[in-house]
């Protein structure tokens, strides 16, 4: 069993801990916080031993009625694998501590790409990932991106991308984050960090990106538009999507037109926390312009799509499973996921 570590237990290290609990191969060893928050009594009621990065707060947390299990130190000497989801840039602080302890570690999008030196998505680039020391699993954002344009990149070879991003403001139990009566531009400026990600991944695809938040808290929206190389074709494209294990299709019968139905629609089916782990493409939408330029809207589900994808580079970085079809497979079985 790969003994998994998750120093961050948020929005992502919650889900990511159930994801690897469910898993045959894997185990959590220990999850930590900072505060004796709600989460804290979620950890515990999971029965996961819970770790905190100071120790002196111990008695803060015993006070609360939480057991603590030890330091964050303690719990990185007892992993094979740390995943950590702790604030973006906690992680870049977090690394000499890493490296002196020689473990292996897992980023998340909201460190840069330099940190680890190695960027991830299991449709894209799983073998690269085997052996490595550090890896970065690319934002939700991104990961939405790569699938997609790997598919297409794939089938008709990509000329050019050109993707905008309607960006949810906050996570639904962020109450202190806006804007509640806004469209911001994030950033001004043209590219968002999205089209250089997908570069860290997909290094030969030319791609221009924009980003843009507004006052929702359930999933981002993409309108992507990908010029290719050979005539693409609607109906092929819709069988290959049809046919990736990380890519859902919208269907025209359900009547889903919007971010807050697709929630809904997973809610009901008793998707763990309502989570879309794969990307929600409207069928509908899915257009080929001119013969040779693929356009199409995509739900992505902030909070979940970079779950399954920490899973496989998990299997990856140890290396006994050396393909991203047979990661994949185990991941999605192991959470009862068929893409919709
Ligand atoms: N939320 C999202 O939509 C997505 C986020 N990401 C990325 O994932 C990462 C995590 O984000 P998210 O889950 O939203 O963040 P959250 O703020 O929800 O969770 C962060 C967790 O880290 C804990 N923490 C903070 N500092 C430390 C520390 N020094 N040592 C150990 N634990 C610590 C916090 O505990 P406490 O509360 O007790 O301080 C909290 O449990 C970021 O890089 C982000 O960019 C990627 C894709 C989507
Ligand atoms: O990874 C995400 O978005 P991103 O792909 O736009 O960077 C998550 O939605 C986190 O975004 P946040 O930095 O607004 O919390």
């Amino acid at each position: 069993m790969i003994k998994v570590a998750i120093n961050g237990y948020g929005t992502i290290g919650k889900r990511v801990a159930d994801a690897v609990a469910a898993q045959p191969d894997m185990e959590i060893i220990g999850v930590s916080k900072t505060s004796p928050s709600a989460e804290a009594f979620v950890a515990q009621s999971r029965g996961y031993p819970l770790y905190i990065a100071d120790i002196g707060r111990k008695p803060d947390f015993e006070k609360a009625g939480i057991r603590v299990a030890g330091s964050v130190e303690e719990m990185l000497t007892r992993a094979d694998v740390v995943v950590d989801a702790t604030p973006g840039g906690v992680g870049a602080k977090n690394k000499p501590l890493y490296e002196k302890l020689g473990v292996r570690v897992i980023y998340q999008g909201g460190e840069k790409h330099l940190l680890a030196g190695f960027s991830f998505n299991s449709s894209c680039n799983y073998a690269k990932a085997i052996g490595r020391q550090f890896v970065r699993v690319v934002s939700c954002n991104t990961t939405g991106l790569c699938r997609i344009i790997h598919l297409v990149d794939t089938a008709y070879g990509v000329k050019k991308v050109r993707a905008t991003m309607i960006r949810r403001a906050s996570d639904p139990g962020e109450i202190k984050r806006g804007p509640v009566d806004a469209i911001v531009l994030d950033p001004v400026t043209v590219p968002s960090h999205h089209g250089p990600d997908v570069q860290s991944v997909l290094p030969t695809i030319p791609i221009t990106t924009a980003a843009l938040i507004v006052p929702t808290t359930f999933m981002h929206m993409h309108v992507v538009m990908i010029e290719t190389e050979k005539e693409a074709d609607r109906e092929e494209i819709i069988q290959l999507i049809e046919s990736h294990p990380r890519l859902g299709l919208v269907r025209p019968a359900t009547g889903i037109t919007s971010t807050a139905q697709l929630k809904e629609y997973m809610q009901d089916l008793g998707r763990s926390r309502a989570d879309l782990w794969e990307n929600g493409i409207f069928q509908d939408s899915v257009s080929v312009v001119d013969g040779h330029e693929v356009c199409l809207y995509q739900a992505i589900h902030q909070e979940a799509d970079v779950v399954v994808e920490n899973v496989d580079a998990i299997r990856a970085m140890i290396g006994e499973v050396t393909d991203a079809e047979t990661s994949i497979a185990i991941t999605n079985k192991a959470l009862g996921f068929t893409a919709i």
